[in-house]
């Protein structure tokens, strides 16, 4: 029996837990007399399954993470493919909505408008203030597609992060949720009287410019080896932030460039086995984006540029994107359009506004482009189109690829590649049920939120997962150990090579698209060897001492400072 501290927020409260293996003298009387490690897991495993809801089991779980972090962690470990949708998407949407209703004891940070000029002293209040080397950081103003939730966003930034350490072996003790609270718009959030925020609007783009200032400053001081990951910003605000501060700071945005790069690279193991019935290799692919906001411009941006580096011009290469958003088919002549979606607007279409997905469709397909374009496949008669995006209250867009969308793709590509990647599951533009069975089994498939493989025709047909959590666990553990002062655009792009080229042959023989998530830190270290090189070229590393290993030695350095539970 050993003796810890509760964590940081309940200073000097001492608790007693059992570690491995227990001194004798220390135990006596402590534990019950048939105490055994191995077991108590496996009781905590039957406990945590002998609870019927998913909310419930987030519950169960949440509290064995401040009780006793190595027991969670194993369990997390041991049992990734259960235990992922239980601390991620999709039922942290359901814990973020409920957050403060199912609020138990303080976790993480809260930097609230009201600290505005003081934020220095309330970073300062951190305990381990030495450890912190990863904070994922969310207003809330969009989380998951489930709008904005105020404070409650925070259960997304302590998910995000239990992903880091079960991921990518980041210390527990390294990393720190942030919620800031800048008011909410959330009007049934406002008169709950259990919610844990302001009771005021959301206060304007200057005054947050002028907090995001001091806040992101204060964070370096406070926190100088700090990695901090935007997370789930609405739309505007996403794209503004990772602008103003990407060049200053280490930071990156989450559903722009993390979005981006899983889906590349899942996009890339797709084309491989479409091509195998087509012949057309990823960069003649026509992609169509069903919403145009942080991920879906994010993802646009990484395709492109994955384009160019495959031969293609910058302008072919735009040429291949085709946004839609709330209003249609994105294009230049349809009038005043928001700064990011103005790039990948088209020109080449003039006409009445097209709401008809399926229209849009048949306009993609038949489109020729203004000049010919050599040998890259672009006369072929097919495209690609895969989706996403939808945010919460628009739940009738939920199930936005219907059978006869479906059904389309399936018959002008031989394996229509469709990843509904909207989160939680019940937002998702399709299930995989209705995309195995309306493309006759032909479907390359992958969604943001699990779900479960299909029998069809007697074959197993398996999901992908399309989540940047393949992606955030090894691009943080490249960025800390390389102690980045940028995250560039070639580490983000080397992540999604690293993770493309992570399958093992069982792997492609069973036509997956992305790893089993039960090797993720197998990943997490391969993504991470990919990012510190890129980081290297791109001169923004402090750790001079990891340029002079070769790959095997980095890889082994990664396996080595990866945290593992004590249980
Ligand atoms: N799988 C993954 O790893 C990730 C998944 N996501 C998921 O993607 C979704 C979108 O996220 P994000 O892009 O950041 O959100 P944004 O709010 O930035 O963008 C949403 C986009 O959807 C468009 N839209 C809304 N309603 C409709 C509609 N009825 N028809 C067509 N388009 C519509 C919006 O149009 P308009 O611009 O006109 O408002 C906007 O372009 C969320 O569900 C999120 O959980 C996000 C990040 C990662
Ligand atoms: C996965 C994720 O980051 C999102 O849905 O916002
Ligand atoms: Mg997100």
């Amino acid at each position: 029996m050993t003796i810890i501290l509760t964590p940081y927020w309940s200073k000097g409260v001492q608790r007693l837990k059992p570690a491995s293996p227990p001194p004798e003298k220390l135990r006596h009387g402590l534990v019950p007399s048939a105490f055994n490690e191995g077991v108590h897991a496996e009781r905590a495993l039957a406990q945590l399954r002998g609870k019927d809801q998913p909310l419930e089991k987030y519950i169960f779980l949440s509290r064995l993470k401040s009780d006793d972090p190595d027991l969670f962690y194993k369990l997390c470990l041991e049992n990734m493919a259960e235990i992922t949708p239980i601390i991620y998407t999709p039922t942290v949407g359901d814990a973020c909505i409920q957050f403060s209703h199912i609020y138990r004891r303080p976790e993480g940070l809260w930097v609230s408008i009201k600290d505005k000029g003081n934020i220095k002293n309330v970073l300062n209040n951190w305990p381990k203030i030495d450890k912190a080397r990863i904070s994922v950081v969310t207003d809330g103003s969009r989380i998951l597609g489930l709008g904005d939730l105020g404070v409650n966003g925070m259960g997304i930034s302590i998910g995000k992060l239990s992903l880091y350490v079960a991921g990518a072996g980041i210390l527990p003790q390294s990393t720190i949720p942030i919620c800031l609270d800048l008011g909410t718009n959330n009007q049934a959030f406002l008169e709950d009287p259990f919610y844990l925020g302001l009771r005021q609007k959301r206060v304007s783009e200057q005054e947050m410019d002028e907090f995001m200032d001091e806040f992101m400053h204060e964070m370096t001081q406070a926190f100088p080896k700090m990695m901090i990951q935007f997370e789930d910003f609405s739309t505007d605000k996403a794209f503004r932030y990772l602008e103003r501060y990407r060049h200053q700071y280490p930071v990156f945005n989450d559903d722009i460039q993390g979005t981006g790069a899983v889906v590349l690279s899942g996009l890339m193991n797709a084309a491989k086995l479409s091509s195998a019935a087509s012949g057309m290799p990823l960069n003649a692919h026509r992609i169509l984006f069903f919403g145009a906001g942080s991920a879906g411009v994010g993802v646009a941006t990484q395709l492109q540029s994955f384009f160019t580096l495959q031969g293609l011009s910058v302008e072919e290469a735009r040429r291949r994107i085709w946004l839609i958003d709330s209003q249609g088919l994105v294009y230049e002549s349809r009038g005043r359009l928001a700064e990011h979606k103005k790039y990948f607007a088209r020109d080449d279409y003039s006409g009445p506004p097209m709401t008809d997905i399926l229209d849009i469709i048949d306009l993609c397909q038949t489109y020729r482009p203004p000049r010919p374009v050599h040998h890259l496949g672009e006369f072929q008669p097919f495209w690609t189109g895969f989706e996403m995006n939808l945010k919460c209250d628009l739940h009738c867009h939920q199930g936005a690829f219907t059978p006869e969308v479906l059904q389309l793709m399936a018959a002008i590509n031989p394996r229509p590649i469709i990843f509904p990647l909207s989160n939680p599951v019940r937002l998702s533009e399709c299930s995989f049920n209705d995309a195995v069975v309306n493309t006759n089994g032909t479907v390359l498939f992958a969604s943001g939120s699990p779900f479960p493989e299909q029998e069809f025709v007697g074959r197993v047909l398996y999901p992908g997962q399309g989540n940047n959590m393949y992606i955030f666990p090894g691009l943080g553990l490249g960025a800390i150990l390389s102690r980045a002062t940028q995250v560039t655009d070639s580490m983000v792009e080397a992540s999604s090579l690293g993770l493309a080229n992570s399958l093992t042959e069982e792997e492609h023989a069973a036509g997956l698209l992305y790893p089993r998530v039960e090797r993720i830190r197998e990943i997490s270290a391969h993504i991470a060897v990919q990012v510190i090189r890129a980081a290297q070229k791109a001169n923004v590393t402090r750790s001079p001492e990891l340029a002079k290993m070769d790959d095997s030695q980095l890889h082994a350095l990664m396996k080595r400072k990866m945290w593992n539970p004590s249980f």
